[in-house]
Parts: C-alpha cells; structure tokens; sequence
C-alpha cells in the first residue's frame, strides 16, 4: 500500500506528526515503530519511571564512548524504544525552555522559530491543570501536582526566599527566573506521554496505521527523492513506499544513525562502512548538545518522602492508596521544585537549571532503584547551554548496531567555568538557611568546602547526562553548517524531513521534551504548507 506520509518512530515527535498530519481524512500516515506496546505497569504510574530506565524491553539502554571530559567515564544513555518513545520513560518534567532559547535558534538560522511563534505553538499543545481549574485547550496535559507533593519540597522554595531568588507561580511563564513547583505531563494519576496524547486519538481515525516491533533499517530514495523505507519484522523485510514524504523521528540518537544507514552523511564514514552516498552530508551524526548535571545527597532531619517509600511497609501503603485514589507518592514524578536561575550578577539570563527532590536513592543490581531509608534528599544543578558538541556515527552497516556516541563534554572553556559555576551554586542552596536547617549531614562527595579546582573535578568525576541529547540532525542556513533547512527538509534530496530533538539548533536551556513536542506540531504545520502548495501548483 503506498501512504501520503510515513513517520519512523512514534516517539515524543512522531506521535505529533501522526495526529496533525492525518486530520484529513484522505491522508494515510503510516506510522513505524522499533518498540512495542506502551501497555506497561510502570509506563503509566508516574513514579515508575526508575523501573523503565534501563528495561530493555522499553529502552536502547544505549552507552556512550568513555569520554575524557568526564574522566574517561562511559555514560548510560537511556532512550525509549516504545510506543510513546522517550516520553513513555522520562521523568514527566514539563519545561518550555526559556525565550533567548528560541530566539537563538533563529539566530542560528531557523528563520521563523523566534520565541512569538514559539509560544502561540505551546499554547496549541497545551491542556493546563492547575489546582482544579484547566486553561488552554491543547491535547497534552500538563498537570501542577504540588498537592501531592511531599510537604517537605516547601523547604526548597523557602530557600530560594532566604537567597533572594523569585518564586514564580510557573517555571514556564515567560519570565521563568527562580524556583517553583515543576509541571508535568500527568493526567489524572498517570503518565500522558506523547502516544496518549496525540497517538492514540490518531489510530481512533482509521487513516493512521502503527506497526509495532519494527526497526527502519534504511530509506529508500530514487535519486535524490525519498521514496520510503525499508523496515523488518519479526527477521522479515518489508518495504512501505510512499506519495508524499518520509519523515524521521526517530530521535538524536536513531535519526542520524538512519540516515547515515541510508546514504545521507559525512561521505568518508558511509564509505567506511561500504554504504552508497545518497548525499554528502557532513554535519550528519554531528554537533551534538546534551546537558550534565551535578547531583548531591543530604541526610535529613526530618521526614522526606525517603519516610513513605523507603520500607516495605510504607511501599505497600503508598500502593494502596495509588490503587484506591490515584493519589500520592506514586503519583507524582520525584522531580518537584526547580527552576532557572542565574549562578552570579554577570549572567544576563538564568545559566543554570535546579532540581531539588524531597527523596533519595541508590541503585540495585540490573538499575533498578531503592529509596533509602533514612529521610534524605537531593540538590541538583545543570549548566543551561553548553557549548559543547559531540557526535553521533555509525560503527557498521549493520541497523541493528548501537551506533558510536561520542559526548565531548566539557571541551570548551565556557563550558569547564559552567561546571565550576554549577558547583558555587549548588554549595550556595546548600548553605541556605532553610536548608542547613534541615540538614543532618551531606553525604559524600561533600561539595561544601571544595574549592573551584575540586569543583571542576567534582563535576568531572560525578556530573551524569540529564537525557537531552538533541542537534544531531540541525536545522541551519546550508548543509556546510547543518542538516536541515528552517522547514526541516534534509539538505539536498526531495521529500525528506528530520523531525524530532536532532533537529533543535541548540539545546535549550531546560528538559527537552516539551521543545520537542512543539517543535513536531509546528514541523506538521509546515509539511501541510507545502503539500496545500504543492496540490495549488499541480
Ligand atoms: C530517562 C529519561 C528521562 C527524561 N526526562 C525528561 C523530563 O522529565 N522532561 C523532559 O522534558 N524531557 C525528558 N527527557 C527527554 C525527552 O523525553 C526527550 O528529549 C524527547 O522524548 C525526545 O523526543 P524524540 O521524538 O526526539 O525521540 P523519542 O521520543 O526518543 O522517539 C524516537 C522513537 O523512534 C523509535 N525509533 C528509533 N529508531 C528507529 C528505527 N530505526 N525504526 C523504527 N523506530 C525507531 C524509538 O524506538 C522511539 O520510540 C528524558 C529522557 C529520558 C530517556
């Protein structure tokens, strides 16, 4: 059968694209998807992302190359390998980013993606719930849960009072600066991922169609013109050919791997490994962004959630009342306060992003976490906008082969002062009367007398990827300096997009799925432009 559209991955972006691309009902969008069924426990509680997080039945539990700027280590990269994609196992965290974000990304040349439209597209995903009361009448919801926080998450904010730091309503009004109760993408005690959101009133159409458990091992293309894919189920290949466009979502990791697959990159790599070049694209697999955080543990004086979940007892509890209510400790994700703010007086706009989580954890053999007994919790701070990129390759022609991520962290100077910088905040909260309060001891490493050579080494020795890779298939002004244009079409070939966290010029300066999700519902306004263009003309 031959489709209007084809999506590869019905992940945060590709279940977007299924939704707006299929509101006509003579429009077929096929839908392919490696992973399978989203149908799980622990997908749906909110609190159950720390048992998906490295379930290979949901997840690539990619690792990346041991990376020099973090001494060698081999980071775990997560990514979800199911109906939903990453928003069916991330942490809920609903965060627009902030305007200089988009503005950059303008700058960078995504003409049209400046913080106006920007917004007014947030505001067309959006479905608010805040308190009781709804605003905005978007497919996803985006839920403040602070009434099922754990009362200790006020000392947070109380410490942003006691150093001068705002306390919005909302980290995502448009001026965002300070600590607040996060938003998440929970809907009446369970997870609204992307495939809840926008997929699943999609299939309800009868134009879209999902195959689950099959892997796109390469594009097809005559010429330069994408023609469709081929893609394998179950050890059977299938090719799905398509009238309209072949759209890629497959994530910052997948998409440019697919396309180097495919014959679209660098052409010395493709050459390496025996792969026809469609198109010499050198940037492909290239300037990859992602955010490292720092993270530190307190023992605690008095009852964190540590106190509910950290028994057997408590667990039991805490279950009944999530059966019977749909309420408490599970139906919140951990992250609770946070926000942007500024690490000193210089910076002309919030630098750093903070988490502070009234919980405390370790984790057990084959990653699956225990809270602690003893009441803890957690500091934790991100450098907003690093600058620098890493890479993503193929290291076979083999699709089935977990492509080379090379992170480079740290290689810049301005990013080496950020970890530093991130450090001096983090002992500043630390230190924060509300909080020293509260504060039994800080366990180790202790950062609170490090200076800024053992903050650096600190950051070096302990800071962990905060699951944001993005701009591996950027969107910039020619294929010299990206791989997309401002519409999202792949530099020199017809019929081809890249929709999804690759495509983001830069990373912006908070959680990634949000931006994602926008930046789909304006990438389906765009390919229904051109195809009302397209059918003027014909
Ligand atoms: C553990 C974790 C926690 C996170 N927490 C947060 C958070 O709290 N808040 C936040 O904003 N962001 C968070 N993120 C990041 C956010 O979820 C991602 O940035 C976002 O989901 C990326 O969307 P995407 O569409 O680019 O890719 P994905 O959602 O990852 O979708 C890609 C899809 O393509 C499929 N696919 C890949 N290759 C192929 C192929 N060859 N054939 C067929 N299908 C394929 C994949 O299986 C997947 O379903 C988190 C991410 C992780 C992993």
């Amino acid at each position: 059968m031959e489709f209007d559209y084809i999506v590869v991955g019905a992940g945060s972006a590709g279940c977007v694209l299924a939704d707006r691309l299929s509101r006509s009902p003579g429009t077929r969008v096929l839908v392919i998807e490696a992973g399978g069924s989203d149908a799980r426990f622990w997908i749906k509680v909110p609190l159950g992302y720390g048992f998906t997080f490295s379930d290979p039945k949901v997840n690539w539990c990619y690792t990346a190359e041991p990376d020099e700027g973090v001494n060698g280590r081999e980071a775990y990269w997560p990514r979800g390998r199911v109906v939903g994609g990453s928003s069916s196992i991330n942490a809920m965290a609903y965060v627009r980013g902030l305007k200089h974000d988009f503005d950059d990304w303008e700058t960078a040349g995504a003409t049209g993606w400046g913080w106006d439209t920007v917004r007014q597209t947030y505001e067309r995903v959006e479905h608010h719930w805040e308190g009781g009361s709804a605003r905005g009448d978007g497919p996803l919801r985006v839920s403040d849960l602070s009434a099922q926080m754990h009362p200790f998450s006020e000392t947070f904010l109380n410490a942003a009072r006691d150093l001068g730091w705002k306390t919005p309503a909302d980290m995502n009004e448009d001026t965002c600066e300070g600590l607040s109760y996060f938003r998440s993408t929970v809907r009446n005690g369970f997870r609204h991922s992307a495939a809840d959101a926008f997929l699943r009133p999609a299939l309800k159409r009868g134009n879209v169609q999902l195959i689950k458990n099959a892997l796109v091992e390469k594009l097809t293309f005559s010429g330069t013109r994408a023609t469709g894919v081929q893609y394998c189920v179950g050890g059977q290949q299938h090719v799905a050919t398509c009238k309209g466009e072949v759209i890629v979502s497959a994530g910052a990791v997948n998409s440019p791997q697919l396309l180097q697959l495919s014959g679209l990159g660098p052409a010395d790599l493709l050459k390496a490994h025996g792969i026809d070049v469609v198109q010499n694209l050198g940037q492909v697999g290239k300037g990859m962004q992602d955010h490292l955080a720092i993270t530190h543990h307190f023992a605690a004086n008095r009852p964190t959630l540590n106190d509910r979940l950290g028994t057997q007892f408590g667990r039991m509890m805490v279950g009944l009342q999530y059966l019977l209510t749909r309420k408490g400790p599970l139906s919140v994700p951990t992250n609770q306060v946070g926000g942007f703010i500024r690490s000193d007086e210089t910076q002309i706009a919030p630098n750093m992003q903070v988490y502070c989580n009234p919980v405390t954890s370790s984790t057990r053999a084959k990653g699956v976490p225990e809270v602690d007994r003893a009441s803890g919790f957690v500091l934790c701070v991100q450098p907003c906008r690093p600058t620098s990129r890493g890479e993503v390759s193929i290291r076979s022609n083999d699709p089935g082969a977990a492509p080379r991520i090379q992170p480079n962290s740290l290689s810049t100077e301005f990013d080496r002062w950020d970890a530093i910088r991130a450090g001096r905040l983090l002992q500043s909260l630390a230190r924060a009367p509300a909080i020293a309060q509260v504060t039994q001891s800080a366990k180790e490493p202790d950062i609170s007398r490090m200076d800024d050579a053992a903050l650096l080494e600190n950051f070096r020795e302990t800071a962990l990827t905060n699951f944001h890779p993005t701009c591996t298939c950027r969107i910039g002004r020619d294929a010299a300096d990206s791989v997309l244009d401002a519409r999202l079409k792949v530099h020199g070939t017809q019929g081809l997009r890249v929709v999804d966290a690759s495509a983001f010029p830069n990373v912006t300066s908070g959680n990634t799925n949000a931006p994602t999700i926008m930046l789909a519902m304006r990438a389906a306004d765009l390919i229904l432009e051109d195809q009302a263009a397209r059918s003027r003309q014909a």
